[in-house]
């Protein structure tokens, strides 16, 4: 009579890049029985294990799981059929014990009660820590101890258990045997289980040993005893290891037969697969249905929790932004202060009190006189705080030692000239007109204090020099050079360096908050190995992602409005167009950022790269978005890879909106928002169709 198998496994050839972990591997485990998975580390135990779950990928050769490939619908992997206890602990550390069988419970489709009982029984058999207590906070035994009731809180048909009992007290793992010999007799639950305690086995239905890529034996554990004529396990392993040897060495071409020896592996098993295949598709497993809507609830549930419990994160998420926005606010945009500027006088000295200077009109001309000490007063401290010195090279010595930002020079004549050129300008000489010019020397290596500088004083002086044509009962429009700069079609002149980043920086910023949280919370899920377990217990890729979504849309909420809050509110950045617009396109650059965060999750196994393409990103969003420096100035090449990126047309909208009032009609506004919806739309397709590549 043919018994109905839970797993088969056939033929299976598996390598990681070139190196062969297992080659025509074969293996059969009874429904209803244990079966002990045996073999030195390295050997292949877990990637055998990987591949009957369906994480991983024979490159081939077939698995039969639970009726079918694992897989497909015939069979009960993914699924809560199945109960799967990977070699890392693969829990989510911030939980507590509770919430930990809480998630497994319900994504296997227990309601709150049954989770309940379960976790009474369950602490009881394993001994478990307080309820409350945080993963991070136990033991590595404790972990594989929540790890194992993970598995085993549904009451799975097979249980699939990598090494569960490494570390554990002698009394607890009989304890655990015991339960499993129970479990198998009474409920049919078929327990696959990979352990390094040969002598563990022994109470095993069968006991399959792997070495160097082959299945050796697998039979019940006094057969092995019988065949062999030993009296332990341990000494049965080494003789069957010694022949393995023996064959391997007399041959090294021809493979090692172990149909001498054991004839379960072999013959047995290939004849019975055939059979065992057709009783398979006669039998259909009966299916435990977890509803799309429950399963979805549990990752919400635990994607929120996960995001409360990790406190760093939180700060993270809440405080940044503040921080970031607030610093920008104080940092950028405001007249430096502090500045010194050297002063050389030759016409009137340091313009003490007895300096006075003198404009009078006696109908005929206007005179001058001291006219410099006039400007050097109207030139507050607010500009540079002026110190005198009596020549040019003693100013040049302390602008190049003193950090002075520059020097002003008078030249002797200075009024005198200035009067000429304003009297007869067409028959001044070029010494008049030389004298008659304030000399500014500036030290232009820090350029933005330089231009600062310059342009003050020169507006400065031409309001000075209105005032002179005015007491000179001029017109003061003579002050004016031939150039005039009237009131800007859009925005206004006194927009400042800060008006002209906060666009960009507002979008670069959500963009890149979000994007760190996301590749964060995914990376702590791969990692954790959190997302392979859902994957296997019947959480669909899509849901995980969804779920996800959800709950971090929610912190790009909140970082929105603290954005807009700090920006409209606090700083008072004045929106001409619509304040709705700019906060759905500040949400969807978040959103974005959001996705571009699973991209690099899904490119990237650990965080260290993981933050250094974020990182990078950042740094490339802020240089060729046009957030420091216009896009215009950029070579044609590099402009063009500039407005492809997800932030810059972005930034353009966002001007538009704030300083010229349009509305989302105006083409420079809707094609920001085409360019980030089309960027979300990429990074979706791209995640899903990366993920349903990598996992089942
Ligand atoms: N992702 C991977 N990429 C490349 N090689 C891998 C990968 N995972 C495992 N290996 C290699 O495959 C071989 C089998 O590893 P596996 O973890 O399956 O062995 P194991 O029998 O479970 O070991 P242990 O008992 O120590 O857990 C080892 O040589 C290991 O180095």
């Amino acid at each position: 009579m043919v018994q109905q198998e839970a797993v088969i496994v056939r033929n299976a050839i598996k390598r990681y890049q070139k190196e062969l972990v297992f080659n025509g591997l074969n293996m059969t485990v009874s429904r209803g029985s244990i079966y002990g998975l045996l073999g030195a580390s390295g050997c292949g135990k877990t990637t055998l294990l990987s591949c009957i779950v369906g994480i991983r990928y024979l490159d081939s050769g077939e698995v039969w799981v639970l009726g079918g490939n694992p897989g497909s619908k015939d069979s009960g992997i993914p699924g809560p059929q199945v109960g799967y206890m990977p070699q890392e602990i693969s829990l989510i550390e911030e939980f507590t014990m509770s919430s930990a069988l809480y998630y497994f419970g319900r994504i296997n489709g227990l309601d709150n009660e049954e989770i309940e009982t379960s976790q009474r029984f369950l602490s009881e058999l394993l001994q478990l820590p307080p309820t409350n207590r945080l993963i991070k906070n136990m033991s590595g035994d404790q972990q594989r101890r929540i790890s194992l009731a993970a598995a085993m809180i549904h009451k799975p048909e097979l249980l699939i258990l990598d090494e569960p009992t490494v570390g554990l007290d002698p009394i607890l793992r009989e304890n655990i045997w015991a339960y499993m010999i129970q479990i198998t007799q009474e409920e049919g639950t078929t327990v696959l289980i990979t352990t390094h305690y040969i002598e563990e086995t022994k109470d095993a239905n069968k006991i399959g040993l792997m070495r160097h890529g082959k299945m050796l034996t697998e039979l019940t554990p006094q057969k092995l005893l019988e065949r062999f004529q030993c009296s332990s396990l341990e000494e049965t392993f080494l003789k069957l290891c010694k022949a393995q040897d023996n064959t391997a060495s007399l041959n090294d071409a021809q493979e090692f037969k172990m149909e001498d020896i054991d004839s379960d592996v072999s013959y047995q098993n290939q004849n019975q697969y055939e059979q065992t295949k057709a009783t398979l598709e006669y039998k259909p497993v009966s299916k435990r249905q977890v509803s799309r809507l429950r399963r979805f609830t549990a990752l919400l549930t635990k994607n929120g929790n996960q995001f409360l419990r990790f406190y760093g994160g939180l700060v993270y998420a809440i405080l940044f932004p503040i921080i970031q926005v607030s610093i920008f606010i104080v940092a950028i945009g405001k007249d430096p202060k502090g500045l010194k500027i050297a002063v050389v006088n030759d016409e009137v000295g340091n313009c003490d009190y007895n300096n006075f200077s003198n404009v009078w009109n006696d109908e005929i001309t206007c005179h001058f006189s001291n006219l410099s000490c006039r400007f050097l007063h109207s030139f507050n401290d607010s500009i540079a705080t002026q110190k005198y010195y009596d020549d040019i090279y003693e100013a040049t010595y302390a602008v190049q030692n003193e950090k002075l930002n520059g020097l002003m020079y008078f030249s002797q004549n200075f009024s005198e000239a200035l009067q000429i050129r304003m009297e007869d300008a067409t028959s001044a000489k070029d010494s008049d007109l030389l004298a008659s010019q304030i000399q500014v020397f500036l030290d232009m290596s820090d350029m933005l204090i330089g231009l600062h500088i310059q342009n003050k004083l020169f507006y400065r002086f031409l309001e000075i020099y209105e005032e002179v044509m005015k007491d000179c009962k001029y017109s003061p429009k003579l002050a004016n050079l031939p150039i005039r700069f009237e009131k800007p079609v859009y925005g206004t002149t006194d927009l400042n360096y800060a008006d002209f980043i906060a666009p960009s920086f507002m979008l670069i910023l959500i963009f890149s908050l979000a994007n760190t949280v996301s590749t964060s919370l995914i990376i702590a899920d791969r990692l954790e190995g959190i997302w392979n377990r859902s994957i296997v217990q019947g959480v669909k890729t899509d849901e995980i992602l969804v779920s996800h979504i959800l709950i971090q849309s929610i912190i790009i909420i909140i970082h929105t409005a603290m954005i807009m809050l700090l920006y409209f509110s606090i700083w008072e950045l004045e929106c001409k167009g619509s304040i709705f617009d700019i906060i759905i396109l500040t949400f969807l650059m978040g959103f974005c950022g959001l996705m571009y965060g699973f991209v690099i999750s899904i490119m990237w196994k650990d965080y260290i790269m993981a933050n250094f393409t974020s990182i990078g990103s950042f740094v490339v969003l802020i240089f060729c978005s046009g957030c420091i420096w216009p896009i215009e100035g950029m070579p044609k090449e590099l402009r063009w890879i500039s407005y492809i990126l997800p932030t810059t047309l972005p930034s353009i909208s966002m001007r538009g909106i704030i300083y010229k009032g349009y509305s989302v009609f105006e083409q420079q506004v809707y094609i920001g928002f085409i360019i980030v919806v089309g960027w979300i739309l990429f990074y979706f397709i791209v995640t899903i169709v990366s993920l349903r590549r990598k996992t089942l």
